[in-house]
């Protein structure tokens, strides 16, 4: 008999039993209560004394009957056998990888260091340095840790709904209300309750239609639900512990759907909040998916696969063909679901090159990656010379240093609050990807710069040194209907990085330091106060127009 045979018979097996134990004890209850009915008062009364109802006692003992049952044929019929999860892809306790080998040790040079030096220098710097505050010109700032809070400690701020009231409440549900809280600072403030409604909503809200999502270059779904409420599907390609193929660039790596939702959460816990809100849902292909389907040219790529499984692969530039087609099991399939951006006739937004965009090709290097002033650069053209964008990036630098996400080659804003508005932190699609690497030139913003937010520099010291990072994102990623979403090493991973993103601070901190001021090294080469970019690199003081052309790979 297979396993899943025998786990199956199993389970029939329990369920039976339980049974047999629950009316076998309810018969007895009924001879106890009839006995009891001539007239044991006193027992009565000690019962509704002690505040324990029949109906409460009737419970536990039919628990107590349930746990004997399980007990039982966990231990009797399936000796060797761990209960297995049902749901498709559910991640297992593995003690190796995919392709059977072992895991490696990756060593955390820094799990002991307190970096009590940083922690010294916070709180040095809020004594005696200067709050810069809103940075006017950021050609001059050579400070490692910046505090662009106003002068009172918080951040100024404008909404959306200050703008658009109108326009954003003709159809009002939570993702429209949300929109309208959408800020020049955030895209949702801190403990908002309406993400958690939203989460729920896109996990459980009937779906009405589905289309294929135009641009990017893998498969993704436009969800609408009955309410009008919109989310962008990721659908799940391979189980929790598949790693990046090891022969595969960032730019050919298969997207995880779970590798959105951690990331939802990261951003969330990091206190960045300037992500969408992203949640798992098991949905059934066939009656969620193919059914609402009306486009023939998607509706036409469905199939049933030999093994009896449903499948479909839509059309896409990477992987939308029927050998690398999605598959559900028979036909449930897990898949991200993220909450979508407010239309861009509402609120627009702008595309922005990533200054330390990667060259997307298999031999040529990007600018930064052979400059190390590159730094000098970007610090004179707008949108980095001067505000909150400089810090921004620095963020999201240690944002995708922290799950591995090597693919950040654009980014996005909205363009109403103009340029001092926060990167739409969108398409995390292949982070987690190498739990045994840290892949260090994530972190070349910070390396080359020397420059980290002074908030961002506090949350990571406190999730070194007082509760670590995984447990808090263990915690949050719990309620998620796909939970757990990380595999472990991975957050072994999260962890050992904060301690290395520290590490690449003291080390700015250090530079500084001997140049006797507070400040990063001043030899540092300012050649470009006139700054002018090559085509590879492309001008980062301009919008670019995104297609997914622009971003493929050249062949040659
Ligand atoms: N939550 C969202 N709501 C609305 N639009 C979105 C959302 N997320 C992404 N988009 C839009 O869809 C485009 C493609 O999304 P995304 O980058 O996640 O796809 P992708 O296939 O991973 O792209 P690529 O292959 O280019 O990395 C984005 O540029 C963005 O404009
Ligand atoms: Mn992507």
């Amino acid at each position: 008999m297979k396993l899943r045979d025998r786990v199956v018979v199993g389970f029939c097996l329990s369920l039976v039993l339980v049974t047999v134990l629950f009316v076998v004890d309810m018969q007895n209850e009924s001879a106890r209560r009839l006995s009891a009915a001539d007239g044991d008062a006193a027992a009565a009364a000690a019962s509704h004394y002690h505040g324990r109802s029949d109906r409460s006692r009737d419970a536990d003992e039919a628990q107590s009957a349930w746990n004997l049952a399980a007990s039982y044929v966990v231990s009797t019929l399936m000796p060797s056998v761990k209960p297995r999860p049902t749901r498709p892809g559910a991640p297992q306790p593995y003690s190796r990888r995919a392709d059977g080998r072992p895991l490696p040790e990756v060593v955390d040079l820094y799990a002991g260091d307190r970096f009590a030096d940083l922690t010294e220098r916070l709180s040095r710097s809020s004594e005696t340095q200067r709050r810069r505050g809103y940075v006017i010109d950021w050609t001059a700032v050579r400070d490692v840790i910046v505090d662009d809070t106003d002068e009172d400690g918080t951040t100024s701020n404008e909404y959306v709904v200050e703008y658009l009231e109108d326009g954003l409440r003709l159809n009002t549900t939570a993702l429209t209300i949300f929109h309208s809280r959408i800020s020049k600072r955030e895209m949702y403030p801190k403990n908002d309750t309406y993400v958690p409604l939203i989460l729920k909503n896109m996990s459980v809200s009937p779906i009405l239609s589905v289309a294929q999502k135009e641009g990017g270059t893998q498969l993704k779904l436009v969800i609408e639900y009955l309410n009008g409420d919109k989310a962008l599907m990721k659908p799940m390609r391979f189980t929790r512990e598949q790693q990046t193929l090891p022969n595969h660039f960032y730019f050919t790596d298969y997207e995880r759907h779970n590798a959105e939702i951690a990331a939802f959460h990261l951003d969330r816990i990091l206190g960045f909040r300037r992500a969408m809100p992203v949640s798992g849902r098991l949905v059934n292909i066939t009656s969620e998916l193919m059914a609402q389907v009306t486009a023939s040219d998607l509706l036409k790529t469905f199939f049933v696969s030999p093994d009896k499984n449903v499948c479909f692969h839509g059309q896409c530039s990477y992987y939308c063909d029927t050998s690398h087609a999605i598959c559900g099991n028979p036909d449930m399939l897990e898949g991200s679901f993220a909450a979508y951006l407010p239309s861009q006739d509402i609120l627009e937004r702008k595309t922005w090159r990533h200054p330390w965009r990667r060259s997307y090709h298999k031999r040529r290097k990007a600018k930064w990656e052979t400059d190390p002033n590159y730094c000098e650069l970007v610090r004179n053209v707008p949108a980095y010379n001067s505000g909150r964008r400089m810090l921004d990036i620095m963020d999201l630098s240690v944002f995708d240093f922290l799950m591995g996400n090597m693919d950040r080659h654009h980014y996005e804003t909205f363009t109403l609050f103009g340029n001092d508005s926060f990167p739409i932190h969108l398409d995390h699609g292949r982070a987690f990807g190498k739990a045994f690497h840290d892949e260090m030139s994530i972190l070349a913003p910070i390396i080359q710069c020397c420059h980290i937010r002074k908030s961002t520099l506090e949350t990571l010291l406190r999730f070194h040194n007082v509760k670590k990072l995984s447990e808090h994102m263990r915690e949050s990623m719990a309620e998620d209907p796909l939970s757990p979403i990380l595999w472990e090493p991975h957050l072994t991973a999260i962890d050992r990085r904060v301690g290395l993103v520290l590490q690449k601070v003291r080390e700015c901190l250090s530079v500084s330091t001997m140049s006797g001021e507070d400040t990063a090294d001043e030899t540092r080469v300012r050649t470009a106060t006139n700054a002018t970019f090559d085509t590879d690199t492309g001008d980062l003081g301009q919008e670019v127009k995104y297609t997914a052309r622009s971003r493929d790979v050249t062949q040659n």
